[in-house]
């Protein structure tokens, strides 16, 4: 579904009339259609909170385009693209999508070893600005080898058609690890784990950010949408066996796999380690091309 600017409601109804009672913002808010993200939505129809948010359901890269441009005002943004619009940004504490290990849903997924990758093209999913990055930084630094890049759509049978090995996100990932590897006789290679291994970090690969200009306007709002985005992470995580069961009715996935994804692999939290986790990446990946300096200033949403 494509992101769109939105009407916000108040100017529908004439916030500019001289007597018109203010009528509070309606926050235009992103939500990553994948499977990773639904136990940071799913709370907000149990508490109610979702029926104060204009949630925009789309990819990351297009939720990125839209956070970054303007178009929304809070959500879930790659990391990397947030590093490099960190000056029109807040990250909102506490809340994240990261692996302290294996993720299960960022991979390298290649049919010949990662070290035979030398010179050899490698298809990279278009949905991606994180990962993406990291597994050059991966391939480069830590296993010695440089692939020719492109960028492709993220059908796994597409790009393993025209590459020898991909790098893939979100639910196409979990398919290509879970039900693909075996039929395609493919290696896998976790993001995460391969992180961990390296640094001994956490790794995030999306903040939940707030645009500054909003902030600055609605700081009420913003905390009240980080409030309700905090309960409803704690709330499916408490009942993660409904969230799961539930999940799994329209997936190809079955609950016992999700609740694995969502309480071994993801890690939805933005603590001191996973901001040590940013920093070491920033500081590894920040180059002339990169758009942030190696020690680019994190700023977070201040508590209240
Ligand atoms: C864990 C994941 O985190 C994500 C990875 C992203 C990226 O690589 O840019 C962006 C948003 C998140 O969806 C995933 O997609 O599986």
């Amino acid at each position: 579904m494509p992101v769109s600017p939105g009407t916000a409601p108040a100017s529908a109804h004439g916030r500019g009339a001289v007597l018109a009672p203010a009528r509070p913002v309606r926050p235009r808010v992103g939500h990553i259609d994948f499977l990773n993200c639904v136990p940071l939505f799913w709370g907000l129809a149990r508490t109610g909170a979702l029926l104060d948010l204009d949630l925009h359901r789309a990819t990351p890269d297009r939720l990125n385009d839209a956070l970054a441009g303007g178009a929304l005002d809070i959500g879930p943004i790659s990391l990397l693209e947030f590093l490099r619009h960190a000056d029109d940004l807040v990250a909102l504490p506490d809340i994240a999508v990261g692996s302290d290990g294996p993720v299960m849903s960022c991979l390298i997924v290649s049919r010949v070893p990662l070290e035979e990758l030398d010179g050899a093209p490698v298809a990279l999913g278009s949905t991606s600005r994180t990962s993406v990055r990291l597994a050059q930084l991966l391939l480069h630094e830590r296993i010695g080898v440089r692939p020719q890049y492109f960028t492709a759509e993220p059908d796994l049978d597409a790009m393993l058609r025209d590459a020898p090995a991909a790098v893939v996100i979100g639910d196409v990932a979990l398919r290509a690890a879970l039900t693909e590897a075996e039929r395609l006789r493919l290696h896998v290679y976790d993001l995460g784990a391969m992180w961990r291994e390296w640094t001994g970090l956490p790794f995030v690969f999306a903040v939940f950010a707030a645009r500054r200009d909003f902030l600055a306007r609605e700081p009420e709002t913003v905390r009240r949408v980080h409030a309700a985005f905090l309960a409803s992470r704690d709330l499916s995580l408490r009942e993660v066996d409904a969230v799961c069961e539930q999940a799994a009715r329209w997936e190809p996935f079955d609950a016992v796999t999700l609740r694995r994804y969502y309480m071994t692999a993801l890690d939805f939290s933005l603590g001191d380690r996973q901001l040590a986790g940013i920093a070491e990446f920033a500081r590894r990946v920040s180059d002339a091309e990169a758009g942030f300096p190696p020690d680019v200033d994190v700023r977070l949403l201040p508590r209240a």
